[in-house]
């Protein structure tokens, strides 16, 4: 079901974000709009403040300043340096992708994705692991979006990273996340792994208008699946606009030198494809299980 929200209220704003780490100022004067249902990579060489910014937005951290604030889905995650106290309500709608360590390794692909439940059943069901039948089948469906409906009865530790990646993104999906935040999703993967990661991104940003904010080293991706960029430079925006307006010169022009960090030469440059539909895999997988 796509997410309905409306246009004119942002998904996410952040408004005069500053971050102090001792004498590394990591975010400066940081002020962005995301509207629902856009896909917006954040691009900048490395300790240019992206792993910053989106600890921010996921409330996961708190800005230095008193003019701050951070709004997510209309509901204000933090201001002026102090958490909210609704946020942990307002982080069950946003899905946060680390670059590594999204699942836990000795648990089943299925258990892994059920723990996007968690904040939606009650706590003794979430401590015994008793999910429903719906919720495992509405678990299975996840899996097969982002294209791994086979790995269900695996352990997670057996996955490659990029299925790790596809899992934690289906676990998003189970939870209703309505923002997805991807901290270098694709950060540790080969080049085809890669692009599966970002056409799941994609598809679902797409298919159920889930606002997505993916960092990436490389601008290539950003090109090839984000509509827009946001470009940190030192901690401060230095480029928001169209993907396809950063040509590699106008990066030079930004970065200097370590623009050559964000460019990958042997990048693919084809268009991103719209996923697959493997539901009959969902239907196996299912009736495997017994709980059709
Ligand atoms: N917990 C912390 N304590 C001290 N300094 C920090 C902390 N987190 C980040 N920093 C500093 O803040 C700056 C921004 O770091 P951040 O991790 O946000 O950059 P990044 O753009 O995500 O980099 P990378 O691409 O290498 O992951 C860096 O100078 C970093 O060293």
């Amino acid at each position: 079901m796509p997410v309905t929200a409306s246009l004119n209220v942002p998904a996410v704003r952040v408004e005069k974000l500053s971050k102090r780490y001792g004498k590394t100022l990591a975010l400066r004067n940081v002020s962005i709009d995301v509207a629902p249902g856009e896909m917006v990579a954040l691009i900048g060489a490395s300790g240019s403040g992206k792993s910053t910014l989106i600890r921010h937005i996921a409330g996961l951290e708190r800005g230095s300043g008193d003019a701050c604030r951070v709004t997510v889905l209309d509901q204000v995650m933090q201001s002026e340096g102090r958490l909210s106290r609704d946020a942990r309500r307002i982080r069950r709608e946003i899905g946060v992708i680390f670059q590594q360590f999204n699942l836990v390794g000795r648990l089943s692909v299925l258990t892994n994705v059920l723990v996007g439940c968690l904040g939606s059943v009650p706590a003794w069901r979430g401590t015994f692991g008793l999910f429903t039948k719906a919720e495992q089948q509405e678990a299975m469906r996840a899996l097969a979006r982002v294209g791994i409906a086979e790995t269900v009865r695996q352990r997670s530790s057996t996955l490659s990273g990029g299925q790790q990646q596809r899992a934690a993104i289906a676990r998003a999906l189970v939870q209703g996340a309505k923002v997805i935040l991807a901290d270098e999703p694709i950060a540790s993967l080969d080049p085809s792994s890669a692009r599966r990661v970002m056409e799941a991104l994609g598809e679902i940003n797409r298919a159920d208008g889930i606002t997505v904010i993916v960092s990436l080293h490389q601008v290539e991706y950003a090109r090839l699946y984000c509509p827009r960029t946001l470009a940190l430079r030192n901690g401060e925006v230095a480029f928001d606009g169209p993907s396809a307006a950063l040509t590699n010169d106008f990066l030079r022009e930004i970065y200097g030198d370590a623009s050559e960090e964000l460019v990958l030469p042997g990048a693919p440059a084809e268009q991103p494809q719209p996923a697959k539909r493997p539901e009959p895999a969902v239907a196996k997988i299912a009736r495997q299980l017994a709980v059709t």
